[in-house]
């Protein structure tokens, strides 16, 4: 478990999210479930987190109270220092679910325009910031399209430009790709990646794929079973430059994947 939270976060950068020993406790008439069991880490300022766990681990719960969805039952979560107790302006998520995520009746621009819409910005700005965004992505000429036109790993990269038209600070996903062919989910990583550094934003990852973590992250955090804690936190202590054949290829790829592998492992049968 980690112990010395601020000394988990990456380069010295200041801290931006503190989750400090957030627990949740789901009750009913009928059950009790201590999901989260005190989970404690920091995110610094411009850092690439992952989180992995194994199934049932809390992950989404942990993304729930981080964003505000949910109040945790103990602990308490700061953005940029503040206490987080409803969604914060500065944080953007992305989920799985792209599907569900994009109004199917609205256009793609529609959909990106919406929270600049929300934020009260001017219309004139709304379109820099909409093109903008649509361009990192990679997707230039869709705007008038519907999502359900597109395919799903497009209809992603829609929810990704939505999630950073306003510049947020932090960026939360999870499990963005869980649901998509090995190809796109490639190049979606890689653009989650250059947009992490074309952009500086902060990004805080939540997925089941070990790989994933590792290639993408600066730091991969191992969580526990329910009622789970942080069990690792690893410096991934590979080139910046990363490529999808070379990377993986690398013989510290292999080193930290049997390392994150075996902690895994060990999470299925530990809890907090
Ligand atoms: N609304 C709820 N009411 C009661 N229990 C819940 C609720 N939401 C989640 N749980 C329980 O909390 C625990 C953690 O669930 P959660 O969905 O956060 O895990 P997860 O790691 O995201 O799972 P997976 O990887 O399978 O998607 C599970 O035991 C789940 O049954």
């Amino acid at each position: 478990m980690i112990e010395d939270r601020n000394a988990a976060t990456a380069q010295g950068r200041p801290t931006l999210l503190d989750v400090d020993a957030v627990k949740m406790v789901y009750s009913s008439a009928h059950r009790t479930v201590e999901a989260l069991g005190g989970v404690r880490f920091t995110v610094g300022d411009g850092e690439f987190v992952c989180i992995v766990g194994p199934s049932g681990a809390g992950k989404t719960t942990l993304l729930k109270c981080i964003s505000g969805l949910l109040r945790p039952t103990g602990g308490t979560v700061r953005l940029e220092g503040t206490e987080v107790k409803a969604p914060p302006q500065a944080m953007a998520l992305v989920f799985q679910d792209y599907a569900r995520s994009l109004f199917p009746w609205m256009t793609v621009e529609a959909n990106v325009e919406l929270p600049l819409k929300q934020a009260g910005m001017a219309r004139r700005q709304r379109r820099d910031l909409i093109s903008s965004a649509l361009a990192d992505v990679g997707l230039t000429d869709v705007g008038s399209a519907y999502p359900w036109q597109l395919s799903g790993g497009m209809q992603q990269r829609v929810a990704i430009a939505r999630a950073i038209a306003y510049r947020p600070r932090i960026l939360v996903m999870d499990e963005p790709f869980a649901a998509v062919d090995a190809q796109t989910r490639a190049d979606l990583e890689d653009l989650v990646r250059d947009l992490w550094h074309k952009l500086g934003v902060t990004v805080l990852f939540v997925t089941h794929d070990i790989d994933e973590a590792i290639y993408l992250g600066e730091r991969v955090l191992a969580l526990s079973a329910s009622p789970t804690v942080v069990m690792d936190d690893i410096a991934i202590d590979l080139p910046d430059a990363r490529d999808q054949i070379g990377t993986r290829s690398l013989s510290r790829f292999g080193e930290l994947r049997k390392e994150l592998y075996g902690q895994i492992q060990r999470a299925r049968h530990t809890s907090g």
